[in-house]
């Protein structure tokens, strides 16, 4: 899908609104793993098989999402998974605040990938960018080729959240999105009675697991 839009803006500036911070988040991941479907079903709550192809480029969509009762504005990257775009993509690591990991729980490959993308990305991006990892295609039981055991432990490994998702049922796809805003919102500036904001531990207490196969 080619992206340059700026339509998603959902109201204007009001009293509560983080409006000098735009945060930025960037879709990585194998070509084919949903990237541009879970933007679309986070944006528009919709998913419609095969309609997308291949992403060109890069691309971005505006989104304002209320974390905690303030409206956030969300600046998100989709960007092709396709190693000819690799360089031109590499360019938009560096001012990215999280990074949103995917493969496709049926497919093996997109998942042995994984470590090749996070090598990259501690190459190209901020040291404390926030990275979440995304099994997605949660849906898709019968060809289930990676256990959610295993998304679990390369994520321990690595430190960084993990879920399964789905763009085709929206299973935690709104979750995946604004437990990256919460932290965020929690880094730009802390209001001195919040509580400290430990995403792992947020998303583990929220996330859904798909309702069967877990055990393959
Ligand atoms: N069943 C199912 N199919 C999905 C899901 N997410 C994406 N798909 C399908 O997988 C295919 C690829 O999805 P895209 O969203 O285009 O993947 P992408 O990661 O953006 O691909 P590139 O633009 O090439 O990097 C499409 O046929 C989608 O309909 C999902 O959660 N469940």
């Amino acid at each position: 899908m080619d992206l340059q839009r700026l339509d998603s803006y959902q109201g204007g500036a009001g009293p509560d609104f983080h409006e000098h911070v735009l945060h930025k988040i960037i879709l990585l991941g194998d070509s084919g793993v949903g990237k541009t479907s879970l933007l679309v079903q986070f944006d528009q709550g919709k998913f419609i098989a095969g309609s997308f192809s291949a992403t060109l480029g890069i691309g971005f969509t505006n989104k304002v999402v209320t974390v905690d009762g303030m409206r956030v504005k969300l600046q998100i990257w989709d960007t092709a998974g396709q190693e000819r775009f690799r360089s031109v993509t590499h360019a938009y690591y560096r001012d990215a605040q999280a990074l949103l990991l995917l493969y496709d729980i049926t497919n093996k490959s997109s998942f042995d990938n994984i470590r090749a993308w996070l090598t990259e990305i501690h190459e190209y991006a901020q040291r404390d960018v926030v990275i979440m990892l995304l099994g997605n295609k949660a849906d898709v039981s019968s060809e289930r080729m990676i256990r959610s055991e295993d998304g679990e432990m390369l994520a321990r490994e690595y430190g960084v959240p993990f879920m399964e998702t789905s763009a085709k049922t929206g299973m935690n796809v709104e979750l995946a999105f604004l437990a990256i805003a919460k932290e965020l919102k929690y880094r730009a500036g802390r209001q001195a009675d919040e509580p400290s904001f430990q995403i792992r531990d947020y998303v583990e207490s929220q996330k859904k697991r798909p309702s069967c196969c877990s055990f393959l």
